[in-house]
């Protein structure tokens, strides 16, 4: 398939991006390709430099061999250009440190002498967050941190409330809150942005969108993928920790949160952390009843067998991390009092697919014979991946003479069909957003802090009744409670256009 055109765009200033942990799995699939298609684009302004630092004795010739063979392999060959990807090597350098030990980093240092307060100076901290501490004290300590420097950290920030707030207590020593970068990749999802869109830009759906209107509201974000020899940071994290506690979180904050005054980056941010401040905290028996833990069994994903997650790399015997959950939680404000929010999340499903789905009341009476068929309630899909779109599910007249037949029909605005240009990866819009010095679609300290105070009571729930993953056969949509959790309520899953719904 060829990609839509990509779209041009004036450079910002000139920066030094400088990435701690720069041979690792995410800055060579991620980062290095994000940043060479903003340069494609012709966002990256001259003498801008990227400077990779890890462990590994490279020299920067053996380093950017390395980034070239990661761009041609993650980046779609028809955005591949020989020019334009020597252009970007030149940009790349090297420097060998351990964030743990004081040596190396004069050598980094040296690599911004006579820099000045020229170009942005950005410090990307794609390695484990239990090194974030130590890099942030030994930047200070090589004189690297700027009042203008800025610093991005990775997720996760820590693994429970404690640990978060002690990274964060570490970074805030050094850095001002106003230069911390908190990234969520989801919220760099061009769909995802679109929510905002969606909701504020429109006058359509806003008087609707509440308790009054809304029946419930349900968060899918479905991969196939297994734990792909991230074994050991996994299996200490599961899915809640992984995808819930951030991504998924988010998601609900932009459905969830009110109008905010504006655009501006404090704005949004008060507005979502209202939302994870909202979140009505689950008792032991609130987490029996509210949540499903899954673990993936041997199965087939995409026509290919796959193994069980306790038989992938790195995975101890007996393991019980959960890879699949299944949640329902509750905003308890005025405008989401009594709405269930739905929320699934899982490794080995039968499709790559995310979805946030607003289910509306049905109407109050029918004039409509029985013979015109099922009345559906109204419904909005939004499809943040892939095939991205908004959908809106209507009744309407089935054509034909012969009395009143109703179907439901969507509205559908797919944004390859409507907009034709390329979208994007979610990575290339926030490291260009550092460079902007726009912090609005990353997590501030206090959001972090409230969505972990909430998970947690999930986590110490498991570990009070000693809940145990149920199994799920790999390729099907989790464990059969996944199911039970909603259908106890009446309502089901939208699975509609999906592959394998069965179990
Ligand atoms: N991979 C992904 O898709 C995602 C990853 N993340 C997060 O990003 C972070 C990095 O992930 P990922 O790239 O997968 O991890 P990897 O294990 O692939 O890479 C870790 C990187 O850190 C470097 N490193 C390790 N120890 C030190 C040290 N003491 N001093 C300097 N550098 C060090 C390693 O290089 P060397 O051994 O040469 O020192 C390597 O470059 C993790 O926190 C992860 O959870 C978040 C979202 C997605
Ligand atoms: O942060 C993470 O996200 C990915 C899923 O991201 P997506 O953009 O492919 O939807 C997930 O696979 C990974 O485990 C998690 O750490």
């Amino acid at each position: 398939m060829s990609h839509p055109r990509i779209v041009a765009a004036p450079p910002l200033p000139a920066f030094d991006y400088t990435v701690f942990g720069g041979t690792g799995d995410l800055a060579l699939r991620k980062l290095l390709p994000a940043l060479y298609l903003r340069d494609r684009a012709g966002q990256v302004a001259a003498g801008s430099r990227i400077i990779a630092v890890s462990r590994s004795a490279l020299d920067p010739a053996e380093y950017r061999a390395k980034a070239d063979a990661a761009v041609r392999r993650h980046v779609a060959a028809d955005e591949l250009d020989e020019e334009l990807i020597a252009r970007f090597l030149e940009r790349l350098d090297y420097v060998s440190v351990d964030a743990t030990s004081s040596e190396g980093w004069s050598d980094l240092a040296g690599r911004f002498e006579g820099r000045g307060d020229g170009p942005v100076r950005i410090f990307y901290l794609a390695t484990s967050p239990s090194l974030f501490g130590p890099i942030c004290d030994r930047l200070k300590g090589a004189g690297l941190v700027t009042p203008a420097a800025r610093v991005v950290l990775e997720k996760p920030i820590g693994r429970d409330l404690d640990s978060a707030r002690a990274i964060n207590a570490q970074v805030g020593a050094v850095f001002a809150e106003s230069q911390i970068y908190r990234i969520d990749h989801y919220l760099g999802k061009e769909t995802v942005q679109n929510l905002l869109a969606l909701r504020f830009a429109n006058s359509l759906f806003e008087p609707l969108w509440n308790a009054n209107h809304i029946d419930h509201v349900q968060i899918t974000v479905a991969e196939t993928v297994g734990v792909e020899g991230r074994g050991d940071y996994y299996d200490h994290s599961g899915a809640l920790r992984d995808m819930v506690q951030n991504h998924l979180l988010q998601l609900v904050c932009l459905v969830g949160m009110e109008s905010p005054v504006s655009l501006a980056q404090e704005a949004v941010r008060d507005e979502k952390l209202k939302v994870l401040r909202s979140l009505k905290p689950m008792g032991v028996e609130d987490v029996g009843a509210c949540t499903v833990r899954g673990q993936y069994r041997a199965g087939a994903v995409t026509g290919g067998a796959v193994p069980a997650y306790a038989d992938e790399p790195g995975i101890p015997a007996g393991s019980g991390t959960e890879t699949f959950v299944a949640l329902k939680l509750e905003i308890a404000n005025w405008r989401w009092a009594g709405v269930p929010f739905y929320l699934r999340t899982g490794k080995r499903l039968p499709a790559k697919m995310s979805e946030i789905v607003i289910q509306f009341r049905p109407i109050p009476h029918s004039i409509f014979p029985q013979s015109a068929g099922e009345l559906q309630a109204n419904r909005l899909i939004v499809r943040l991946q892939p095939d991205e779109s908004i959908r809106l599910h209507l009744m309407a007249k089935e054509p034909g003479p012969g009395g009143m037949r109703l179907r439901q029909a969507p509205l559908n605005l797919s944004f390859a069909e409507t907009f034709g240009s390329r979208f994007p990866d979610a990575y290339e819009r926030l490291l260009m957003d550092v460079v902007r010095g726009n912090p609005t679609l990353f997590m501030r300290r206090d959001e972090v802090e409230a969505a972990w105070a909430w998970a947690e009571t999930i986590l110490e729930g498991w570990k009070s009744r000693r809940d145990q993953p149920k199994p799920y056969i790999s390729g099907t949509w989790g464990p059969s409670q996944a199911i039970a959790l909603i259908e106890r309520d009446g309502r089901t899953w939208h699975e509609d256009e999906l592959p394998n719904a069965a179990f």
